[in-house]
């Protein structure tokens, strides 16, 4: 009779043991269906028990062991692993959040492929050679002809011309799906146009390919519109051949379906796989498990795709490494760049962290030598970068934000039929809605926060916990019918810029614009052919996007992020900026930033004028040095909330007390305080934050600590979490 030690999606730090009498030690790693409870629940197995915990006489019996698919291996289990160990958290929650929810239900999963690669069939060939009347599918399957041997994925023949005749040329048996292994020994993988590499690309590509295989972390560190992206490509294209996978990392899917594309194009006989939290159940199962089996050859994807199996793995890219999105905000607590690095050191294979604005901590560790550094320095078409100049609005008169430099400057890029970009990232009309008479302001009643003024849709609404209402016609608390905006958002310069420039097509970009991806797909295209002559931009705007006839980028309302308590903040401004002002001039045409600011002389304008990245990373480094902040401590917070802020706090300092007891020699704890934003859709929300200089001592003692956390006792309302390395504090 076999044990299995089972991890279920419950908040509890431990494994389950359940009876399977015909388990065998091939079902490790396998999905399981398990009675708990009065119902069921779907797990992982972990392992196979010797002895149980508890007498073998009271344990259940397993349900189901899902076989169809193949067990997850050794080396992901130790993934999980070591993630339920350095962030602290259950494994059954580590497990589930790994793992897509289709395939924990243990149901099986469809193995059908949507976009089988398709290949020109002997009929097809026969009808090439005959004398046939012209017609659609002939004209396809002649473009394909010419397009050499194929195979080719079903999207990128419906993306030629007249691709949309691809169902009739299957339907004649003109082309036929390939069979998977029997085609694809060598898949050939030249199809989309490749630019020659710039001598800056060469020479990245020459280095980190010329260190062969094995376990070694690279930053390539380019300026925006370098071509990091070719350097990944051609990267990629190189462990193809050798036939190992890649595992592409990228901020948020969402942003970047210009990246999806051009990896389809560029592989088109490759089998590419997107992971990302926005797909449907099936294809995120139905993604994983083609990794899983070897089949996918490029796993494309947000953070949670570090998580996908990959036998075959040969290299890990991640692309704008800086990006905060990489971290998970909730949940289990962890870093996708980190762990990428993790992994890569795990199966010896090397690891590309590319950026125009590195991490400090990266950056950091390319300055120290544990991470080897390739430099771009030149843009891959422009030829030069945007010139940066600050605009002083000290003694402007600004209209809507808006000082006359920039609008002459819009009125110039119009004239000449070019597109400019307005960054201002604050979406809405008016951060807050306000009475002069009595002083009223419209609070949210959940958050500590104000309601933001939507105009396009008339809501007032929390951008923390969504709530939302009308906008009233009269101050709720005195009755003057003479309650106004205050400050500006996108919406309200978006509404005075199409005033200004009446002839000019004005457009929006922030989340409020594009809400789900097909939105934001046809924002794209519409800025892509020329649709648009004014965009007006969030940080949506800033990542990775690449418009050749983008040639002016305005910066409004930038300064307050300089003022802001967060010792990452000015790191954040500096990436902002330079990343949006990277959006100008990619092409053949020049471009230009103006940045509108009261202190023009603040180095940080000024290192972004000079695009120097590295003197602002020296300079924020020192800075950290003094102060003792990361990358020279590691860090830890617990955080707690309840509807009451007294509960939240008196669990952190009964936390600090048992914490003082085991502290070892080096860690440092501070005093609980209430979160900045303390109040969140009605829950006080309260931090302490624990440091030590190096990490081994602060895991050690988190461990203990954690542990004895879990015991305790608490009230039915209250929560608790861990964040290890957070980037909030
Ligand atoms: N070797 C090359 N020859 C010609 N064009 C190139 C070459 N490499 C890249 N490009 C083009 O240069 C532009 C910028 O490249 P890419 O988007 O890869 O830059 P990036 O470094 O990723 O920029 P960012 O960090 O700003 O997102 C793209 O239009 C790309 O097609
Ligand atoms: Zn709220």
């Amino acid at each position: 009779m076999s044990i299995v030690r089972v991890a279920l999606p419950l908040p509890l730090p431990q494994v389950f043991d359940y009876l399977a009498p015909d388990a065998t030690a091939a079902d490790v790693g396998r999905c399981v269906t398990v009675p708990f409870g009065r119902g069921e629940r779907n797990g992982l197995i972990l392992a196979l028990g010797a002895a149980a915990d508890i007498e073998p006489a009271r344990l259940k019996t397993v349900r189901h062991i899902q076989r169809e698919v193949p067990p997850l291996p050794a080396d992901w289990l130790e993934l999980v692993d070591f993630v339920a160990r350095y962030y602290h958290a259950p494994i059954g929650e580590v497990v589930a959040l790994a793992l897509p929810p289709g395939l924990r239900r243990a149901d099986g999963v469809s193995g059908e492929d949507e976009d089988p690669l398709l290949q020109i069939a002997a009929a097809g060939r026969e009808a090439l050679c005959g004398a046939r009347r012209a017609s659609k599918a002939l004209a396809l399957l002649q473009g394909l002809a010419a397009a050499g041997e194929g195979p080719w994925r079903r999207s990128v023949v419906r993306a030629l011309e007249g691709g949309e005749a691809v169902g009739e040329l299957l339907r004649r048996g003109w082309i036929r799906v390939a069979e998977r292994v029997a085609d694809r020994v060598a898949p050939r993988h030249a199809a989309g146009a490749q630019p020659e590499p710039t001598p800056e690309q060469t020479q990245a590509l020459e280095a980190i390919l010329g260190a062969g295989p094995g376990f070694k972390p690279w930053l390539v560190h380019g300026v925006t519109g370098s071509g990091k992206t070719e350097v990944y490509l051609r990267l990629a294209a190189h462990l193809l051949a050798q036939g190992r996978q890649v595992l592409m990392l990228v901020p948020e899917i969402a942003l970047t379906p210009q990246l999806e594309r051009r990896v389809a194009q560029r592989f088109a006989a490759a089998h590419v796989v997107s992971l990302h939290s926005a797909l449907a159940d099936g294809a995120r199962s139905r993604g994983f498990v083609q990794a899983l089996a070897g089949e996918a050859d490029i796993v494309l994807g947000t953070r949670l795709a570090v998580f996908a199996p990959l036998p075959r793995l040969g290299l890990i890219l991640v692309d704008e490494e800086h990006d905060a999105s990489y971290k998970q905000q909730e949940g289990v607590r962890y870093s996708a760049r980190d762990l990428a690095v993790w992994r890569a050191r795990q199966r010896g294979v090397p690891v590309v962290l590319g950026s125009a604005t590195p991490s400090l901590e990266t950056w950091y560790h390319a300055r120290s030598e544990r991470y080897a550094l390739q430099t771009l320095n030149q843009r891959a078409l422009a030829a030069t970068l945007p010139a940066v100049r600050c605009i002083d609005t000290r003694r402007l008169r600004l209209d809507e934000g808006l000082s006359p430099a920039l609008q002459a400057a819009l009125g110039e890029r119009l004239a000449r039929g070019e597109q400019s970009l307005v960054f201002l990232n604050r979406r809405g009309y008016a951060p807050v809605l306000s009475c002069p008479s009595c002083g009223w302001v419209s609070r949210c009643p959940h958050c500590s926060a104000n309601l933001v003024v939507h105009l396009a849709d008339r809501r007032l609404r929390c951008h923390h916990c969504g709530c939302d209402g009308p906008i009233p016609s009269a101050c709720p608390s005195c009755g003057d019918q003479d309650i106004r905006p205050f400050g500006r958002g996108t919406q309200r310069v978006e509404a005075r810029l199409a005033e200004l420039f009446p002839q000019a097509r004005v457009l929006r970009v922030d989340r409020d614009a594009a809400r789900t991806r097909r939105q934001w797909e046809s924002v794209l295209a519409t800025i892509a052919e020329g649709g648009a002559d004014i965009l007006v931009g969030t940080q949506m705007m800033a990542k990775g996007h690449d418009f050749p006839n983008l040639t002016l980028v305005g910066v409004i309302g930038a300064d307050a992020a300089l003022h802001a308590a967060d010792f990452r903040a000015p790191e954040r401004l500096f990436q902002q900026l330079m990343q949006v002002g990277g959006r100008a001039g990619r092409g053949a045409l020049a471009g230009t930033v103006l940045i509108q600011t009261e202190y023009p002389a603040h180095p940080l304008y000024q290192q972004l004028a000079r695009h120097d990245f590295d003197a602002f990373a020296r300079m924020a480094l020192q800075e950290r040095r003094s102060a003792g902040f990361p990358p020279f401590t590691h860090q830890a917070m617990l955080r707690a909330d309840a509807p009451a802020l007294d509960a939240a706090v008196d669990f952190l300092r009964h936390a600090r007390r048992l914490a003082e007891e085991c502290a070892p020699e080096g860690l440092r704890l501070y005093d609980p305080v209430p979160m900045r934003l303390t109040r969140l859709a009605r829950r006080e929300r309260a931090q302490l934050l624990i440091e030590a200089d190096q990490r081994g001592v602060l895991q050690g003692f988190l461990a203990g600590w954690v542990a004895l956390l879990y015991r305790q006792r608490t009230a039915r309302e209250l929560r608790w979490q861990l964040d290890v390395d957070p980037l909030e504090v």
